[in-house]
């Protein structure tokens, strides 16, 4: 394959000798958008690469592909079902038609409701069961029900109102005792969020917090301070939540690309419904983009198609994903779902086994933070770990002292990355502070950077929650990219079942005196656990 072949011949070329041999490298490779700079020029390609890989993009006919993902089609193929997470976000007389029904309206609606009940609920007009207004709401969900939610929740912190809002998702009880300990039941609105309403850790830390509110509330005070989100309305009824406090979602959201629907509704109640709004708003012109843009310039598919170049060609298999915004904090963990559970598959469209790579494992953390816990490793370690840099031109808090500190080591970590330490640099370097020739021998190899790792800067002018909601459909959009590339479902998540379904079996297990057949070693472990 032409692209392979190139690989063997790209290998051989350093970042240095690149942007050395084309002054215009930089202005080649950076797309500039609206309020985004994707600056991918510290990549280990050239032209070349770049025009083999828009080839592959055609050959895999990605233009096809995506007017089928836009169109509603069912390319969800194992579940049966549309992928329409960008429907949640189209303005009001777009037509998106799933079964031959135009869902904007639906989605219109809910939207309505997120924002009256929102607006009720910050203004302390809908109040609590003793007649008090609310001061916390508790999210219950996880995963897709959690991870976005609680990632846009803090990423928007400078814009939140005086609601505190808390997350529960983990069955482990620790989670949602920590949790009770800080609310108070007659201030306090709990939001289910689940879209099979089967989880098992959702409903046991949604029957765990309603008995405790029943301690001090009745159980018609439930219809008062619970509210639920999902696609199962029946379900919803028998935990006794009051009609009006459903926000329906449909079977054609992903739960890990829901939190454009009412699984955002802790996201409107933080920072207010036209923020979350804004938030959608970003993410419909990341579409836009995405949909209307030669592939050439195009950001979600650049930065797949960079991704695919290291995945399957250089044989990296992780990608860190670093903002250089504290509010950030939660990004890469958020990510971590989207790109990991939609492509950690081995088996291609026609059912047979994968002879490629797929799903990249996502990590990162944000800088500096990160600088003081793994650089090393991406600087001087032996693998390959190409890195989203990402960062913003303006402070929220116009605190420029800190933030110029923090940019200054945005661009000195790319920087440092892409050229490295050559030897006569740090001899020259070592000579200045004195060293003798023997400790300069000793010292020099461990002072070298080798330099060449791959780097993608996107600067954003500011976190707002409209460049938040582009930079999320911009993930979102990349592993759609990847998924069509790599010839697998993005959309399902088989993975995840077998280790739910053993667990239901061994807590029968736990719960009675009989220990099912296991393993030898489950077996043994399950023994010691009961003793
Ligand atoms: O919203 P639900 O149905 O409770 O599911 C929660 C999460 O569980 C999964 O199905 C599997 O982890 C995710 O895809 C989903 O986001």
């Amino acid at each position: 394959m032409a692209l392979a072949a190139h690989q063997k011949e790209s290998e051989k070329l350093h970042l240095r000798q690149l942007f050395e041999s084309d002054p215009d490298r930089a202005r080649k490779f950076h797309i500039q958008w609206r309020d985004f700079v994707v600056d991918y020029s510290k990549n280990r390609i050239t032209s070349e690469t770049i025009d083999l890989l828009l080839q592959l993009a055609d050959e895999v006919r990605l233009k096809e592909s995506m007017a089928s993902y836009f169109g509603g089609d069912v390319i969800n193929e194992t579940e049966g079902r549309a992928v329409l997470h960008t429907a949640l976000r189209a303005a009001k007389d777009e037509v998106v038609k799933v079964d031959g029904e135009n869902v904007v309206p639906e989605v219109h609606q809910v939207g309505e409701h997120i924002k009256t009940f929102s607006e009720e609920i910050i203004a302390g007009k809908k109040k609590g069961f003793t007649g008090k207004p609310f001061t916390d709401v508790v999210n219950i969900g996880i995963g897709g029900s959690d991870l976005g939610p609680v990632m846009v929740t803090e990423a928007l912190e400078y814009y939140k109102n005086h609601l505190r809002v808390h997350f529960v998702s983990n069955v482990d009880g620790d989670h949602v005792h920590e949790v009770l300990k800080h609310i108070d039941p007659e201030t306090t609105l709990f939001v289910v969020v689940s879209k099979s309403f089967t989880t098992q850790e959702t409903l046991s830390n949604a029957l765990t917090i309603k008995r405790w509110f029943l301690q001090y509330a009745s159980p018609e005070d439930v219809a008062h301070h619970f509210v639920a989100v999902s696609t199962n309305l029946e379900k919803i009824k028998e935990f006794g939540i009051a009609d009006e406090n459903v926000f329906p979602m449909w079977d054609w959201v992903g739960g890990r690309f829901s939190l454009w629907s009412a699984v955002g509704l802790s996201i409107a109640l933080s920072v207010g419904y036209d923020n979350f709004t804004q938030l959608l708003e970003g993410a419909r012109e990341m579409d836009n983009h995405f949909k209307e843009t030669d592939f050439s310039e195009n950001i979600p598919v650049i930065l797949a198609l960079l991704s695919v170049w290291y995945n399957n060609f250089y044989g990296a298999e992780t990608e860190a994903i670093i903002p250089y915004s504290q509010y950030l904090h939660r990004f890469s963990a958020y990510l971590q779902q989207g790109i990991m559970e939609s492509n950690g598959k081995s088996v291609d469209r026609s059912g047979e086994q994968v002879g490629y790579q797929t799903g990249t494992i996502i990590w990162g953390e944000p800088g500096t933070n990160s600088q003081h816990a793994f650089f090393q490793l991406i600087h001087q370690g032996t693998k390959l770990i190409p890195s989203d840099f990402i960062g913003f031109k303006e402070s929220l808090h116009g605190d420029t002292d800190h933030h110029n500190k923090l940019m200054a080591n945005f661009f000195a970590q790319t920087e440092a990355l892409m050229n490295g330490k050559i030897p006569e640099e740090v001899r020259q370097e070592l000579e200045n502070q004195d060293y003798n020739n023997e400790e300069i021998d000793f010292l020099l190899p461990f002072k070298v950077f080798e330099g060449n790792k791959p780097t993608n800067t996107i600067l954003i002018k500011k976190l707002t929650p409209k460049t938040l909601g582009a930079l999320i459909a911009m993930y979102e959009h990349k592993i759609f990219v990847q998924g069509v590339i790599w010839n697998i479902f993005s959309f399902d998540q088989w993975g995840v079942e077998l280790g739910k379904q053993l667990a239901k079996n061994i807590l029968q297990d736990i719960e009675n005196p009989q220990i099912g057949p296991h393993d030898a070693s489950t077996e043994q472990l399950l023994r010691f656990f009961k003793d």
